[in-house]
């Protein structure tokens, strides 16, 4: 398979060349002369720079930049991408520049996981996208819309203490081995189902104790299925022209999860259209998301048509539970490998919250060294290291270099945050970093800037702050047969743990009383 697509890669290569030769010129070629473009390592023709894309891609960037500069450019095959590596060229882009760059380049595997480039994270800058923000802003992400959500993560994290207790009393010596994504992940997706849907996950006495609900299996399954195809530099999306050389059958196998995620939805939608045709939740104040939008239907069939809704759902799960259950996992992961910060947490929470009933999410507020662990974690493991891609919809400069119109911007958050001229020690574990606003002038942006920033920023925080000071106060911590815990980081869109956490978790003797209630 292999040497038909190399044969046409080598037929198409003559085509550019001959291109080329005939003066049609390539990429930002068109009054080159005049440009001058960041800097880039040596280019094959044709393939340009993508036979050094190798994964994870935000460590490869790191080492790029370390040899062309904090601004540089790649030829991904047939599209220009800029790769910013500084606090400087950051904010240059997404502030002074953050209009031309509030675009996002439509790839084809990206076409076909997002409703033809319509759903919120990938659709371009514009009418529908500011509508689709204003929706998702109002109905879930608003400080009121999370206010209401509080009791549902307090309720979800409590399931979660209690079928964690359950299984450490089962296991030998009172402590069990645990994956902990797994149940994270479920956390994760059960809130946001609860509230986009008012659906419960189909929890039953035989699974009640498992780490995830079939509807959190089905889901991880299919976004695991999904995200690594999207972050990747598959050949298709950067070579168009040989789209019809998929050999290795990428196209169909996102075409089938894609499928699947959409069944998966249409279930969540049918069922509050059936509850709405029932009278059921007709006004309620704290009605799901779907059945506002659903109403909304009846009144402007023309925007709220049952795509728009099933790919909002579709992108707030998906960008809300990786990003979120990886985050927590990579805090965990630190404080084993940082007993003496772990201990620390626990005395704050100890001191602030005591042992006679759980944290609550107003606790949370007042456990400033948990915050400053959340921050560090964000710095050092961020969930989107290079953002989402950016594209510029106008020819603009950088860093003193021209940017033509239509060019990719990676922003690699990974390596900004990590900078040894910004931060001492930067590639290690220091919370105390954060305390008393001492790192206020550093820039941070995990979540992004600008107008393409995260709108669930707020909602996410507010999770892992409730979720991580909820095991830390529950459970002593443990690594697996004392083994330092492996930090590797894997690739794809986000960046998850390259193996899932695993760790030893008993339920802490102070809270037993508290743990029995739940
Ligand atoms: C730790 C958790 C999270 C992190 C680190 C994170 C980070 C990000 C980043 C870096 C972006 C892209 C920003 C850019 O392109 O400049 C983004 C976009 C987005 N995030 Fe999050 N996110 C998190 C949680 C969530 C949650 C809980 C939700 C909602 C349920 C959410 C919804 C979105 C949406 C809808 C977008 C697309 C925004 C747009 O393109 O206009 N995220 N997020």
């Amino acid at each position: 398979m292999d040497t038909v697509y190399y044969l046409a890669v080598g037929s198409v290569a003559l085509l550019f060349l001959l291109h080329y030769l005939i003066g049609g010129g390539g990429g930002g070629g068109k009054g080159k002369g005049a440009r001058r473009l960041p800097p880039s390592p040596p280019a094959f023709p044709f393939i340009g720079h993508l036979y050094l894309v190798k994964p994870p891609l935000h460590s490869t960037l790191t080492r790029l930049a370390a040899t062309y500069g904090p601004v540089f450019s790649l030829r991904m095959g047939s599209r220009l991408a800029v790769i910013v590596s500084s606090p400087e060229g950051a904010k240059e882009c997404l502030t002074d520049n953050d209009l031309i760059f509030a675009n996002r380049p439509l790839f084809p595997s990206v076409r076909l996981v997002s409703y033809n480039g319509t759903m919120l994270g990938m659709s371009n800058y514009g009418a529908h996208w500011r509508n689709l923000r204003r929706v998702a802003a109002i109905q879930l992400l608003s400080a009121h819309r999370i206010a209401c959500m509080t009791p549902v993560i307090s309720a979800e994290v409590r399931a979660m203490v209690r079928r964690m207790d359950h299984v450490a009393a089962a296991a030998p010596g009172g402590a069990a081995r645990l994956q902990l994504k797994r149940r994270l992940f479920e956390l994760s997706l059960s809130v946001l189902m609860e509230t986009i849907a008012r659906t419960k996950t189909s929890r039953t006495e035989a699974n009640s104790d498992t780490d995830m609900s079939p509807e959190a299996e089905e889901f991880k399954q299919l976004l695991d299925e999904i995200i690594p195809h999207i972050g990747r530099a598959n050949r298709w999306d950067y070579l168009p022209a040989l789209a019809w050389f998929d050999t290795s059958g990428v196209k169909n196998k996102i075409i089938d999860a894609v499928n699947r995620r959409d069944a998966f939805l249409r279930r969540l939608i049918d069922a509050n259209r059936k509850r709405l045709q029932d009278g059921i939740d007709l006004d309620s104040e704290d009605r799901s998301m779907i059945a506002v939008l659903l109403s909304r239907q009846k009144t402007e069939p023309d925007f709220y048509t049952d795509t728009m809704i099933t790919a909002l759902c579709s992108n707030l799960f998906s960008a809300g539970t990786e990003t979120t259950s990886s985050t927590t996992e990579w805090a965990l992961s630190l404080l084993l490998n940082h007993p003496e910060e772990l201990k620390k947490a626990q005395a704050e929470i100890d001191a602030v919250v005591g042992t006679s009933r759980l944290v609550t999410a107003d606790d949370v507020s007042r456990l400033p060294y948990l915050q400053c662990i959340i921050n560090e974690t964000l710095r050092l493991y961020p969930p989107a290291p290079l953002l989402l891609p950016h594209e510029s919809s106008a020819d603009c400069k950088v860093g003193g270099y021209d940017v033509p119109k239509g060019t990719m911007l990676l922003v690699n958050v990974y390596d900004i945050q990590r900078d040894p001229a910004v931060w001492e020690d930067a590639g290690k574990f220091k919370p105390q970093r954060f305390e008393d606003g001492k790192a206020d002038e550093k820039l941070m942006m995990p979540f992004g800037m600008g107008r393409r920033k995260c709108p669930g920023d707020t909602l996410a925080l507010r999770t892992i702050g409730l979720v991580l000071s909820t095991l830390l106060q529950c459970f002593e911590w443990d690594r697996v047969d004392g083994a330092e815990i492996d930090m590797t980081e894997g690739g794809g869109l986000t960046m998850p743990r390259a193996v899932p956490l695993e760790a030893i978790c008993k339920p802490r003797e102070a809270m037993r009383h508290v743990l029995k209630e739940l």
